[in-house]
């Protein structure tokens, strides 16, 4: 008769290939005959993974992939360990080198991590596998989002790793993920399974160590139930997010043309779904690790009517671009490219326009001047010069001279000492032919009245006025 002990260890064994095939089941991860491809470091969580799948598929479809980084005098060993272990098994293994020669001086764990991908990609490639399988598990999910707690920022970077991801054209998968190490060890321990500890994950050092020797036990300490809360909270907060994602996605497409946020229909939104749909909008621009307080400051800004135009500085170069009616991004790492920019807002004859606190300007025809403005200019303008249109200025812009000549905007917002920051705010009032009217706050063209009009061509005088303040 079977003692207690051995109808536990099988009850154990069972448990996890049943979790662990019940997790894979509706992935045509058992329907299909096409290779997978597992991440084996040779540590106890790939060597349990490798282990369970040899039980669950046929392991002729398997193929290892092990990277040997050169990192430590153990690497060796583990590759050995590894073309024996597959030997023995009949199966098949991919093995990369990384020679020490090409790690780089820093960030080495991030390059070692993005050659182990690309290699695994690889070995994909010439498999023609469907699957990529890892070995993280529900410790490593508690550590991720713990040290992105501490870290700070954004609700939507807290989710934590998915359980499954687009890879390389196929799929990733990680099947232990809601599993917690402790019994990884227990099956390793049953199966009398071979595995090699790397000795560095003691250095507490390494944030993630602390987080995984010190802060996860601490946690697990004071409830048991830790990780499994850990890995519910990562569920509940990527479903929240795929379906506010969805909705925002929708929201959006409402209320942007061509990379320009239309602030009308943006500030129709409640407060909280102005501030979700900005972080959404800044994510697609691949503008991320934004504050709280700059979110508020964005809102703040893109709601306050007395400044039509303002610009504000965000992570990564980003600059976040008010004019008027519209929003856009500025990325000062990209060289600005003239023809792109904005397109021109229309100046209706007859309407007061706010630039800034001080300056609130409009256009009017000769005999319709309000009691409160006050004349700067009047242009004789041929009818298909109109509409008069407000745009950023451009490289190529210029002003007509009294001397015939022409000046360079760009020479006018030097001559009058504008600042660098404050220059690429700056607006020109145009003709619809794109003549420049006005460097606005600065500087009017000189047009006499023959320019730009046919002989017989009707023309309307209009007046440049500022309102009184
Ligand atoms: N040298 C290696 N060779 C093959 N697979 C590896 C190797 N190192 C790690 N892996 C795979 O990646 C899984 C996660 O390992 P680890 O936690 O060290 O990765 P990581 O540095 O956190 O990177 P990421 O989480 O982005 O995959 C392992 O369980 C294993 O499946």
């Amino acid at each position: 008769m079977a003692s207690v002990a051995a109808v536990a260890v099988v009850a154990a064994k069972m448990n996890l290939q049943q979790q662990i095939k019940r997790r894979l089941t509706g992935h045509r991860f058992f329907e299909s005959a096409a290779p997978l491809v597992v991440a084996v470091s040779g540590g106890v969580d790939s060597m349990v993974l490798l282990d369970v799948m040899q039980q669950l598929v046929d392991p002729r479809r398997l193929i290892v992939a092990h990277v040997n980084h050169e990192l430590r005098k153990q690497s060796q060993q583990e590759e050995a360990f590894l073309k024996s272990y597959c030997q023995k098994h009949q199966l098949k293994l991919a093995v990369r080198h990384w020679p020490i020669k090409e790690h780089p001086q820093t960030g080495i764990e991030d390059a070692a991590r993005t050659m182990r991908y690309r290699f695994f990609a690889q070995v994909m490639h010439e498999h023609q596998a469907d699957f990529l399988l890892t070995a993280h598990h529900a410790n490593d999910q508690a550590e991720t989002m713990l040290m992105k707690m501490v870290r700070g920022g954004q609700l939507t970077a807290l989710a934590g790793i998915e359980d499954e991801r687009p890879f390389a054209g196929k799929t990733l998968l990680r099947p232990l993920l809601t599993i917690p190490k402790d019994r990884l060890y227990e099956y390793a321990n049953l199966h009398q399974l071979t595995w090699f500890e790397d000795n560095t994950n003691q250095d507490l050092a390494l944030t993630r160590n602390r987080f995984r020797n010190l802060i996860v036990p601490a946690m697990i300490k004071e409830n048991p139930r830790f990780l499994a809360h850990m890995t519910a909270w990562h569920e509940q907060l990527s479903d929240l997010l795929a379906f506010s994602q969805n909705s925002l996605t929708k929201l959006l497409a409402q209320m942007t043309t061509a990379n320009q946020l239309q602030l009308a229909k943006y500030r129709q939104q409640p407060r909280s779904s102005r501030r979700l749909l900005m972080l959404q909008w800044l994510k697609n621009q691949a503008v991320y690790d934004l504050t709280q307080s700059q979110l508020m400051q964005i809102d703040q800004l893109l709601n306050d009517d007395k400044k039509p135009q303002q610009i504000m500085q965000l992570p990564n170069e980003h600059w976040l671009v008010k004019e008027y009616d519209v929003c856009w991004l500025k990325n000062a790492a990209k060289k600005v490219d003239n023809s792109q920019k904005k397109s021109a807002a229309v100046v209706e004859l007859g309407q007061w326009h706010e630039i800034n606190d001080e300056l609130t300007f409009g256009v009017f025809s000769k005999d319709q001047l309000p009691k409160d403005a006050i004349e700067l200019a009047r242009f004789k303008l041929p009818s298909d010069a109109l509409p008069l249109r407000l745009r950023s200025w451009q490289k190529g812009d210029r002003l007509r001279l009294k001397s015939g000549g022409h000046q360079k905007v760009r020479r006018v917002l030097i001559n009058d000492k504008v600042p660098q920051l404050q220059r690429q705010e700056q607006l020109v009032l145009t003709t619809a032919a794109e003549t420049v009217l006005w460097v606005v706050g600065h500087k009017f063209a000189w047009l006499d009245e023959s320019s730009g009009a046919a002989e017989d061509q009707e023309c309307q005088i209009i007046v440049v006025a500022q309102r009184k303040c």
